[in-house]
């Protein structure tokens, strides 16, 4: 980048660290719409925040209705919605915060882009592995029904890609345990990440 020279501020992140008394990170849930990234992505937060951990939710609806919201569902406009994603969860693992991340980032490259922006060892993959059958019988928002009738196009499932990880830190199958089981299990897989300082 030309003419572009960042600051090197003194306070950084392994002094927030400290301060915060633990490490930070991204804990990127990925999955069909219906899921369950956020319904768990929700719960992991409120453990997490029970136990001290300074948290930070960042969820498709909620960045797409502000920050993102002159993008839609076309190819670029996914990679621009997730680029821009992960800059900014990379900003707030700067800032020391352990970054809940629910996003159907539904290509392997998507995935691989987003881990080089954040960095691999602050980067946890969380793969909410729920069929399309019981994520279309869910239609927890009504879209899927919209999507079979051809009222939304590129709809992720039916028009457009999911391909499913290789290998995520962390698989749950939410429609073979209960949500309570997979929260447990992905907290404990982030205990060891967090290191607790104080
Ligand atoms: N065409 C199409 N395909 C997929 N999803 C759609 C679409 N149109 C709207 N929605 C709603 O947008 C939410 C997904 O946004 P994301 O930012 O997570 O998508 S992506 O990662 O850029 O592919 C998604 O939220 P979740 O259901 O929470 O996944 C939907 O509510
Ligand atoms: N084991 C489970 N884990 C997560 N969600 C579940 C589970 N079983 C049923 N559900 C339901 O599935 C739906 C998932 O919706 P949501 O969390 O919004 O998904 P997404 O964010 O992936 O679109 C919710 O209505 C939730 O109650």
């Amino acid at each position: 980048m030309n003419n572009i020279f960042p600051h090197a501020f003194q306070v950084d992140r392994m002094d927030r660290n400290k301060l915060k008394g633990h490490n930070s990170f991204v804990i990127w849930f990925t999955g069909l719409s219906g899921s369950g990234k956020s319904t768990l992505a929700n719960m992991v937060e409120k453990e997490l925040y029970q136990k001290g951990i300074h948290t930070f939710s960042l969820d498709g609806d909620n960045v797409r209705s502000g920050l993102n919201n002159n993008l839609g569902f076309a190819r670029e406009d996914r990679e621009e919605n997730l680029r821009r994603i992960a800059e900014v969860a990379k900003l707030f693992v700067d800032s020391g915060n352990v970054v809940i991340a629910s996003f159907i980032s539904p290509l392997s490259s998507d995935r691989n882009f987003i881990k080089n922006i954040i960095g691999s060892k602050d980067f946890v993959e969380v793969f909410v592995n729920t069929p399309l059958e019981v994520c279309e019988s869910r239609d927890v928002k009504g879209l899927y029904k919209k999507a079979r009738i051809g009222e939304i196009k590129n709809f992720t499932g039916i028009d457009a890609p999911y391909e499913a990880p290789f290998s995520p830190e962390v698989e749950v199958k939410t429609d073979l345990e209960d949500a309570e089981v997979s929260v447990s299990r992905i907290v404990e897989y982030v205990k060891n990440k967090l290191e607790i300082k104080k």
